[in-house]
């Protein structure tokens, strides 16, 4: 996998976001009771940044987004995309904004009566581009997402990957600051999807493209997103660094996002006979998250040697999230005394270990 990072583009901390939701809640109330679909929101995006937001169904993801592109308007807060207060701007300057916002979709929502090459170049046309320069510019943005032998195939003869692909060049043509992402890798098996995220982590890194994706994947977090937000229930529950995140989630729906993350499953022999206290004789189960440096210190070795505690180990991975080592293993000990013992070694080592419980 190529690390979406060094991103050279992303901009230092101080630097004004591109979009900025300041306490934005949306109620809908067509319905015969209103819905709150976002409640409270404040989120920044900075320059550069590729920001996932992760919720389950009805979280407010959809709503969100839309807001950017003032698809939606919010019923109270803000919503700032570069510069500009979205809600307050009329028609007109409303479509001249959404020329700096792409979006692409779960569904593709590729004209199918278009080639691909004409897909890319309705933006352009809307623009009132002219033709010659229309074509060029097609060509660029084909090469770029490595379509331009398929320039002239309809989207029924492309596969789903190529689909988004043809997507992407699309939501690009008008060279836009922003680009929103609903879902877009969801109806893609998982190797497609890897390449779908890596040709938005190349876009991010070589043309400095700010990201805004909506996803209920960790999967799609991990593999392309530096800061994350998870929404529950349209409220922000839990945000921050994509490493900060993984390595120490706080929020137990996090968590729940995390649980299907390699390192982070455990085994279905061991869950099905964990149990929440510990048993006289039995062991104890501990994730242990390895940051940076630490991934690679021979930890469970000095465990043995310097408290003389055998560790199971039950599952583990070492990966790289954000461009940083990253580790989880998730080990068994005795309970009792070594369990105490074995969490203060994992503490001086500067090692976040945790409970996940118990096991006869
Ligand atoms: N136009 C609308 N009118 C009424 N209710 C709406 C409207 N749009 C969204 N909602 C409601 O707002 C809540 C949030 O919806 P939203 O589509 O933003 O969630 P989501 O996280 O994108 O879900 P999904 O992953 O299923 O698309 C839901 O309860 C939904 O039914």
């Amino acid at each position: 996998m190529n690390a979406p990072f060094p991103h050279a583009m992303l901009a230092a901390e101080t630097d004004p976001p591109l979009i900025r939701f300041e306490g934005v809640t949306k109620t809908f109330s067509a319905g015969p009771a209103p819905v709150t679909a976002l409640d409270g929101v404040d989120l920044d995006v900075r320059p550069g940044s590729i920001v996932g937001v992760i919720g389950r169904s009805g979280a407010g993801k959809s709503t969100l987004i839309r807001l950017v592109n003032g698809l939606e308007r919010p019923s109270a807060g803000r919503v700032i995309v570069d510069g500009r207060e979205i809600q307050g701007l009329d028609e007109a300057a409303l479509r001249e904004a959404r020329r700096s916002i792409g979006m692409i979709f779960q569904h593709f929502n590729l004209l199918s009566s278009r080639t691909a090459a004409d897909n890319v170049a309705l933006p352009l046309e809307l623009a009132g581009i002219g033709r010659a320069a229309a074509r060029a510019r097609v060509a660029e943005l084909l090469d770029l997402v490595g379509l331009s032998d398929k320039a002239d195939r309809y989207p029924a003869e492309l596969s789903g990957g190529q689909k988004q692909r043809v997507g992407i060049a699309r939501a690009l043509a008008t060279n836009p600051k922003v680009l929103l992402s609903d879902e877009a890798t969801s109806a893609l098996d998982p190797e497609t999807t890897r390449s779908i995220l890596d040709l938005l982590a190349r876009i991010n890194r070589e043309l400095g493209l700010t990201i805004l994706l909506i996803t209920h994947e960790m999967a799609v977090i991990r593999g392309v997103a530096h800061e994350v937000a998870v929404l529950a229930s349209g409220r922000i529950v839990e945000a921050g660094p994509v490493f900060d995140v993984f390595s120490t989630p706080r929020h137990p729906l996090t968590r729940a996002f995390l649980a299907g993350e390699p390192g982070f499953a455990l085994p279905p022999a061991i869950a099905g006979r964990l149990v929440p206290e510990p048993v006289e004789n039995g062991q104890t189960v501990i994730r242990v998250v390895f940051r940076g440096a630490h991934a690679t210190e021979p930890v469970l070795a000095r465990l043995a040697r310097d408290e003389a505690i055998e560790a199971n180990i039950l599952a583990g991975t070492v990966d790289e999230i954000a461009g940083r080592p990253f580790g989880v293993l998730v080990v068994a000990i005795p309970s009792g005394a070594e369990t105490a013992q074995a969490l203060g070694f994992f503490a001086r080592h500067s090692l976040t270990a945790e409970v996940v419980g118990h096991v006869a």
